[in-house]
């Protein structure tokens, strides 16, 4: 499965017309990748929180169709990264915002969205401005000339709770995908966690991070691609960089079978 993850940086500066243009060019140009991968929140800005109301959007709204349409052009499948969806909210008192990821097949359509399911903030940021997510996300993603690969959602700080993984892995995944804002401070945490999850879950992990500096947040970068054994195939630096990589995802099934400790688990 060839797979592009494209490190993102922005600042304050750049709108958000100018940053969904840069960014659908970018993915246009990974054509020939079975999967492209943007980071978490890279329009609305992942720490720009006075901003997200106003930068809110549907599952249909103009970043989600700009990057659909760059999807179509370069003919991969595309996670999109995560937008703050706008919508009805599910239960009185709700706020009718998420935080969503949105995948794109290779002909532009909308085929999963996952919400965020742990709000980063501590009883700020995210837990006091959108809604938590309830819902695992699981698809299967098509590879050029190959058997398609079950691939698993998941945002940011979801990477910090195991028992998520699990059921991702209960429910089939062979690759977790993590777009992220991922701050500098804490980019021991995001290698160390992405990791851990490759080796305890036996799955590919992707890990998709931001670049660059907004609303005083440093972003950490470091994406990195880390196979099923838990060995990091491909590592981005600090700056803005897209990781090119060719995962052999048979590898995983083989892996599974001569280490076979999911085999092993005792607990519900
Ligand atoms: O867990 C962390 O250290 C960072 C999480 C984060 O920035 C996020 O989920 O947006």
């Amino acid at each position: 499965m060839k797979v592009a993850l494209i490190q993102l940086a922005y600042g304050d500066d750049e709108s958000v017309a100018d940053r969904t243009r840069r960014a659908a060019d970018l993915v246009r140009a990974q054509s020939g990748h079975d999967l492209v991968v943007l980071p978490e929140l890279w329009a609305p800005g992942g720490f720009d929180y006075r901003r997200w109301d106003e930068r809110a959007e549907p599952v249909d709204g103009p970043v989600a169709s700009a990057l659909a349409a760059a999807a179509r052009d370069a003919g991969v499948t595309l996670h999109a990264g995560s937008i703050i969806e706008s919508g009805e909210p599910l239960e009185p008192g709700d706020k009718g915002l998420w935080n969503t990821s949105l995948v794109f097949s290779p002909a532009g359509e909308l085929v999963a969205t996952y919400r965020k399911i742990h709000r980063f903030g501590f009883g700020e940021g995210e837990p006091l401005l959108i809604d938590a997510g309830a819902d695992l996300a699981v698809l299967d993603v098509p590879v050029a000339g190959g058997a398609p690969v079950t691939v698993g959602l998941s945002t940011c700080y979801d990477l910090r709770f195991p028992e998520l993984y699990r059921r991702l892995v209960d429910a089939g995944a062979e690759v977790l995908v993590v777009p992220a804002a991922w701050p500098m401070a804490r980019i021991e945490h995001w290698s160390l966690l992405g990791r851990a999850r490759a080796i305890e879950d036996q799955c590919v992990v992707l890990q998709c991070n931001t670049a660059g500096t907004h609303a005083r947040h440093e972003m950490g970068g470091h994406s990195q691609v880390v196979d099923a054994t838990g060995k990091v195939l491909a590592a981005a630096g600090a700056d803005e960089q897209v990781l090119s990589i060719d995962i052999d995802t048979a590898a995983i099934a083989t892996w599974r079978k001569t280490f076979p400790v999911l085999a092993d688990r005792r607990l519900p």
